[in-house]
């Protein structure tokens, strides 16, 4: 009898509490969107790629649009007046990120960049980044690391000529590498002195790989919190076992580095030469550093190292491997990016980093791929501090915010035929990648943008540009440029679902390929 009164009160608060929400919600002029059912919300209306169920929607309700993930308020934006809203005018207020089960169980508990919560810690990440991690200084000093991982990966596909390759493996190794001699010094993904490699490149890639997946996707659990005990997709599990790699990975870099700095060893890198500092011991330097607003600790020395790893890994693959797809399609892009090569570079010399700023429909390819092909198709999600009003309508607190920079790259009313690659379109345009320019924006803007952007396009335009200057590209067999799928598989990232197969022939006199 007891227990009957007990569940009617019980009932009776759970509807007053759903009545006064409802209420309030009435009062509220909330952005327009689709309705949402119990529990799931408007769930049931994502696909597999949920920037483009996004943008079918955001064509119906509008460019500014809100939606619900089971009890989680979720504002769209997909024009340009939108992201200037989100990212520039209204920023300080959408400058936090939600709190998922990726950010806890894959980043030491948000102690990371890309998912620590707007405060004091992550403030000075992103000084680190400005003043030491990304310095101009700093970037140059590493200028010699690139040139020597890139012409690694020009001489394997030459040795690979005529033959039938997976240019994504190539592509993220060459990022893979690069970012590994950057940020920990050496590379821990290759054997060295004959000794076992703390962890195959392989699957260290995978791990890379695993990681972008599993921050990208609608995990139920953060949406409808009283079901996540369940993790009803399995993806819980997936975060756990992967961060205990990813962990015991971190772990052997760090004893290694601090050995090091116990022993005040000074070293020569693999290629010989004095080691130059790498992000690791920038990191442990800050970390003993007592005037730090907020101390550094060892799971956010571990967190950082992570995030520059994979921020700078599978990124720029991804869009070098969409860059030549799209060429391949196109053949006359190919004639008229290799017209561009041969006039100013010539035939007798590889392209340095210093010579892309003279290439400009180069700059205009790389361009039109991440307009095409945003890595992060919208952006990574964020939450709004305080409630406020955005176009006349409210905004709650703690809503998460989404900016489909995906939508805004395929807006007929900015670009003319916007699914057609077409480099042409930004010759004599002044748009830039630095999120100046709305209606472009794959690395971000405002507070959150990506603090590596001026290192992946580095990477970017010279891997292009001399995947281009070196090599003639066809596709294997009697495969046509129709054949060629250009579907996207989503995480975090979207690269291609089915790899690009192709085939290279030598483009230059052969002997540059042999001071490779
Ligand atoms: C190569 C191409 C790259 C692209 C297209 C890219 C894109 C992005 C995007 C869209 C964001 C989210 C911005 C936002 O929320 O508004 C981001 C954030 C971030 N990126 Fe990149 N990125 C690239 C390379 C890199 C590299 C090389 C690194 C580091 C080595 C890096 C590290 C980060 C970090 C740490 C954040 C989080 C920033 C924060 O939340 O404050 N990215 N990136």
């Amino acid at each position: 009898m007891e227990t009957q009164v007990w569940s009617s009160y019980a009932l009776a608060i759970f509807a007053l509490l759903l009545l006064s929400k409802f209420l309030l919600q009435k009062k509220l002029k909330l952005p327009p969107g689709p309705k949402p059912w119990p529990i799931i919300g408007n769930l049931n209306l994502m696909g597999t790629l949920p920037h483009r169920s996004l943008h079918q929607l955001s064509n119906k309700h509008g460019p500014l649009m809100q939606l619900w993930f089971g009890s989680m308020p979720v504002v769209v934006g997909s024009s340009v007046d939108m992201a200037r809203i989100f990212l520039k005018t209204m920023d300080l207020n959408f400058v936090g990120r939600p709190k998922t089960a990726a950010g806890k169980y894959t980043t030491f508990n948000y102690s990371d960049i890309t998912w620590s919560p707007y405060g004091p810690y992550w403030r000075q990440a992103r000084r680190m980044c400005l003043m030491e991690l990304f310095s101009s200084k700093r970037l140059d000093s590493y200028e010699y690391i690139r040139t020597e991982e890139l012409n690694s990966l020009l001489k394997g596909l030459y040795n690979s000529c005529g033959k039938e390759i997976l240019l994504k493996d190539y592509l993220s190794t060459l990022s893979l590498n690069v970012i590994g001699r950057m940020v920990l010094g050496k590379n821990y993904m290759q054997e060295s002195n004959g000794n076992d490699t703390v962890v195959a490149p392989e699957e260290f890639k995978k791990m890379l790989e695993e990681l972008f997946l599993l921050n990208g996707v609608l995990n139920i659990g953060d949406y409808i919190k009283w079901v996540d005990f369940l993790d009803l997709q399995g993806y819980v599990k997936r975060m756990k076992v992967l961060s205990k790699k990813l962990n015991k990975f971190l772990e052997t870099v760090l004893d290694e580095h601090e050995d090091m700095r116990r022993r005040a060893v000074i070293e020569n890198d693999e290629s010989g030469k004095k080691k130059v500092k790498d992000m690791v011991d920038v990191l442990l330097d800050l970390a003993e550093d007592p005037n730090l607003e907020v101390k550094l600790e060892r799971h956010g020395v571990k967190a950082f190292t992570q995030d520059l790893l994979a921020g700078g890994t599978e990124s720029s693959a991804s869009i070098a491997e969409w860059a030549i797809s799209e060429i391949l399609k196109k053949p006359e892009i190919f004639k008229k990016a290799t017209e561009e090569l041969d006039r100013v570079i010539g035939k007798n010399r590889w392209i340095e980093e210093k010579d892309v700023s003279n290439l400009p429909y180069i700059r205009a390819i790389i361009k039109e791929t991440m307009r095409l092909h945003p890595v992060a198709p919208m952006l990574v999600p964020r939450t709004a501090r305080e409630d406020c009003k955005v176009d006349g309508y409210d905004i709650k607190k703690g809503t998460m915010v989404l900016v489909n920079v995906w939508a805004i790259g395929r807006d007929p009313d900015l670009w003319d035929e916007p699914n057609e690659f077409n480099p042409d379109r930004f010759i004599g345009k002044d748009i830039d990648l630095k999120g100046h320019d709305f209606e472009l924006l794959p690395f971000g803007s405002g507070r959150r943008m990506c603090p590596g952007y001026a290192l992946g396009l580095k990477e970017i335009e010279t891997s292009v540009s001399n995947l281009l200057h070196g090599f003639n590209w066809r596709l294997p067999g009697n495969m046509t440029p129709e054949d060629l799928e250009m579907e996207e598989s989503f995480g975090l990232s979207t690269p291609k679902k089915i790899p690009l197969t192709t085939v290279v022939e030598p483009r230059l006199p052969l002997e540059l390929y042999s001071v490779l």
